[in-house]
């Protein structure tokens, strides 16, 4: 195992210390070690006691950038409607503000990172279900995990305030060698069993679809996405860690994530990015437009390239690269996609995909990307405003952080959000989960709500129900 030099911490602490009390005001400390590898998720694990309720876990799809984050060193949270993407960037650089980071690494993820994201809709009507999340949420963490390029790196993050001594410091450094220490010991922990499963209201929701479709049919709104719920119950406390390496079994092609929140956890597997920014390269995704899986190869095909020509789902697809072409063209100068979409196959679904890439201008972050790119018509609906006004109306699910932007940034301005679709609530021993679908004016209410339980899939096996 890698030693840490113990005596810079408190060197450095001591400096953050002195300046902390020279501006009257905390003070962030941060550094970064290159360490051996560390298993990812023997790291979630081993905050299991300890930071539990305060843990995140991240990872892409090729597993380019893996980050997991335990116990909290600040929360950027706000339930502000207006303005919220400029509010947690403007909290995030006072954050940062003369803050010490000691690292020196050119690798992404590193040193302060905070990770969270945002409500799907902060004017919707929140009930009890997401009553542990504001609608901005953020944590920055204070013992980080990177494995970025298949390097290993620990950050911790400290915030220093005038009154503090060289005692914080002793205490972070046996803090963080007994997690260290604890993460060769072993996990074990019996999976809650499912009990029931409760569709909430199935028909009134194919009925609003229904509706929705006359709507489409002459109106101004060209697409809405419309959501449902599966709420689970078990005979026994549901653990983030269980479904966690479930779903890194069963669904590694997709983004990971965990973020926990005031004793609930938001936990999926989702195959959709919103948007990456790596310097000012700028990535985004068109998703939209589905099909089962074929029981054999060949059947497979079949679907596949009945999709890749479906009229409906081209046109449900077509809206959203529209969308994500003029949202991205407002803060980049090129922008680059095929003409086509291809297919993207995930476990139990398939998707026309269409992959974007843009050269963003300088002064445009993150942040403001994923202000102007959400809701996308994958999630939301076109025209986007409209769309979303009609989901508040006639949608009965609370959607709170699902379909909505879910991800991380570095001090750097490098991140990346994904969207945080096939997905659930855990909620002690009971579990929401959470499918949408995108309505056209040619969509059939039966096949919508096939759709959607399908999109249930993925999240209702990594819970023990499939
Ligand atoms: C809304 C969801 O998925 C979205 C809707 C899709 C569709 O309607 O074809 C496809 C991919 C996603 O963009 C979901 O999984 O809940
Ligand atoms: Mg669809």
């Amino acid at each position: 195992m890698v030693t840490i030099q113990e005596t810079e911490l408190k060197e450095r602490g001591l400096l953050a210390v002195s300046s902390a009390r020279r501006l009257g005001r905390p003070i962030l400390m941060s550094e970064v070690h290159k360490m051996d590898t560390i298993d990812p998720l023997s790291f979630f694990n081993s905050g299991s006691e300890r930071y539990l309720g305060e843990r995140f876990y991240w990872k892409d799809p090729s597993e380019e950038v893996v980050i997991i984050g335990l116990g909290l060193s600040k929360q950027i949270q706000s339930d502000q409607v207006t303005d919220r993407f400029f509010h947690v960037e403007e909290e995030w650089k006072k954050f940062l503000q003369d803050s010490l980071i000691f690292n020196p690494y050119k690798e992404n993820g590193l040193g302060p990172v905070m990770f969270g994201g945002f409500s799907f809709d902060p004017l919707k009507t929140k009930t009890t279900l997401w009553s542990k999340y504001a609608d901005s949420l953020f944590h920055i963490p204070k013992y980080m995990l990177t494995i970025v390029e298949n390097q290993t790196f620990l950050t911790t993050n400290i915030v220093c305030t005038p009154n503090d001594d060289f005692t914080l410091f002793e205490k972070v450094i046996k803090e963080r060698v007994q997690l260290l220490t604890s993460l060769e010991q072993d996990f074990d922990c019996k999976p809650a069993k499912l009990i029931a499963t409760k569709e909430i209201s199935p028909l009134q929701w194919k009925q609003s679809v229904d509706e929705l479709v006359k709507d489409l049919k002459d109106g101004s709104l060209k697409k809405v996405v419309l959501a449902r719920e599966l709420r689970l119950i078990f005979d026994n406390q549901v653990k983030a860690e269980v479904i966690l390496e479930n779903l890194y079994n069963q669904q590694r092609d997709s983004f990971l994530f965990v973020f926990e929140s005031n004793g609930d956890c938001f936990i999926g597997a989702t195959p959709e990015r919103l948007v990456k920014k790596q310097g000012n390269d700028v990535f985004s995704t068109c998703l939209a437009g589905s099909i089962k899986r074929g029981k054999t190869e060949f059947e497979d095909e079949i679907l596949g390239q009945t999709l890749l020509n479906d009229q409906k789902n081209l046109i449900e697809h077509g809206f959203v690269v529209e969308m994500i072409k003029e949202a991205l063209a407002e803060s980049c100068e090129e922008i680059i996609l095929p003409e086509k979409p291809q297919l993207m196959k995930i476990r139990d679904i398939q998707h026309l995909y269409t992959p974007v890439i843009g050269k963003c201008q300088k002064d445009a972050s993150l942040l403001l990307l994923v202000e102007r790119l959400h809701p996308t018509p994958a999630l939301g609906g076109l025209p986007k405003q409209e769309a979303v006004e009609k989901i508040r109306q006639i949608e009965e699910l609370d959607r709170g952080f699902y379909a909505a932007p879910l991800g991380w940034v570095d001090y750097r301005g490098n991140g990346e959000f994904a969207v945080s679709i096939r997905s659930g609530l855990i909620q002690g021993m009971e579990a929401s989960l959470f499918a949408g679908c995108g309505v056209v004016s040619n969509s059939d209410s039966e096949s919508e709500y096939m759709e959607t339980s399908l999109k249930f899939s993925p999240m209702l096996r990594a819970l023990g129900g499939k």
